[in-house]
């Protein structure tokens, strides 16, 4: 299959790598200079360093021919990046006067819920591309998510992932076009449940550092990600997705990852709050800032508008905004009335 990855970031980069073997890769990134590098040294020393490049694997600043040539595209920016790089592709499959139109199977690896709109990847996917007025041009999409770090799956490290979409034909068949060496890839139709999963457990993986940081202990980390759980479950069936999806890959599997692994920047974002650094300050020592902190707000604030339970995601939310301290958020989760489980 002849793949474009739209995103040279540590994950859209890796995924290049663990792809390439396979499959024509072809690694598109916005910059310029930074692909001048990239096709120099044979890796990415900006977003993934030490991870050489296989021999096979293109790299281009040129969209419209990565675009054009590609079967399925692999949407690899963050979520602030998806509503911007599907414009271009829409500009792109409107504007094209090439004989072979811009490809329509789609993946994105973007977990969140988009600052300011509060909205899942899906839901801008279906903004931007309005593929109802069209019934034949219907897309083939979905989302490729899951525990995965960047770095391990460049490393080649066995990794399992999930494909989730409504149309699972469609997910079955680019799972099985995928799935192979050391990546396992599982196809699954519950799309909101699979996203809710990525996004939700970047909220826990902040609040599970900011527990580590301070020194809290296993108990506590622990009992923070069985809430925690408890939590997401609650949000994502509130938005149509089916329980079970919670204890897969991209429930208990992600947040499992997220929370515990130190290679996480949610977790890490975490730590360094613990440690009392504000969000400028964190930003500056990490060099970005991690989708979690977008999505607190955004889950707090629509989990308050739907009557939704979420302490803990309230708790980070706050804390994220300077309207608490990191011990004064335990304190306010340990006050709370006794329950039942
Ligand atoms: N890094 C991981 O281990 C990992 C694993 C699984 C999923 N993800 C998810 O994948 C997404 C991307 O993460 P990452 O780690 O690659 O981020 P990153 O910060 O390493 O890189 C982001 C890349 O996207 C590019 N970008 C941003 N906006 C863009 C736009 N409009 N058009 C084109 N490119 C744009 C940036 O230039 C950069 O190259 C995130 O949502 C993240 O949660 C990351
Ligand atoms: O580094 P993080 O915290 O963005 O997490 C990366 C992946 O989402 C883990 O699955």
């Amino acid at each position: 299959m002849q793949i474009a990855i739209l995103g040279a970031g540590a994950w859209g980069t890796a995924l290049a790598i663990a792809l390439a073997p396979r499959h024509h890769v072809c690694l598109w990134a916005r910059d310029k200079a930074q692909v001048t590098v990239m096709n120099t040294r044979r890796e990415n020393p900006l977003y993934l360093a030490d991870c050489p490049f296989p021999e096979a694997l293109q790299v281009t600043s040129d969209f419209t021919t990565a675009v054009t040539s590609a079967d399925l595209l692999i949407l690899a920016a963050p979520l602030a990046g998806l509503r911007p790089l599907l414009e271009q592709l829409r500009q792109l499959s409107q504007l094209s006067t090439s004989a072979t139109p811009a490809p329509r199977r789609f993946l994105w690896v973007c977990k969140g819920l988009e600052a300011m709109t509060g909205k899942l990847p899906h839901q801008v996917v279906t903004d931007v591309l309005d593929h109802a007025a069209d019934a034949t041009a219907t897309p083939s999409w979905g989302a490729l998510t899951g525990p995965s770090f960047a770095f391990e799956v460049a490393q080649g490290l066995p990794t399992a992932l999930t494909l989730a979409t409504t149309d699972i034909t469609f997910a079955t068949d680019i799972a099985h076009a995928l799935h192979g060496g050391n990546l396992r890839i599982y196809a699954n139709d519950d799309l909101i449940g699979a996203e809710v999963g990525g996004a939700v457990k970047n909220v826990m993986a902040i609040a599970a550092g900011v527990s580590d940081g301070l020194g809290l202990g296993h108990n506590a980390r622990a009992a923070l990600l069985t809430r925690g759980l408890v939590e997401i479950t609650r949000f994502g069936m509130a938005l149509g997705a089916r329980r079970e999806t919670f204890t897969g890959l991209t429930g208990l599997g992600d947040l499992i990852l997220t929370c515990t692994g130190d290679l996480s920047r949610n977790r890490r974002v975490g730590l360094l709050l613990a440690e009392g650094q504000n969000l400028t300050a964190i930003q500056h020592t990490l060099g970005h800032v991690a989708e979690g902190v977008f999505t607190a707000r955004e889950v707090a604030q629509r989990a308050a508008a739907m009557g939704i339970d979420m302490p803990i995601t309230a708790a980070v939310a706050g804390l994220l905004d300077g309207r608490t301290t990191p011990r004064e958020t335990v304190h306010q989760l340990m006050a709370r009335d006794a329950r039942t489980e």
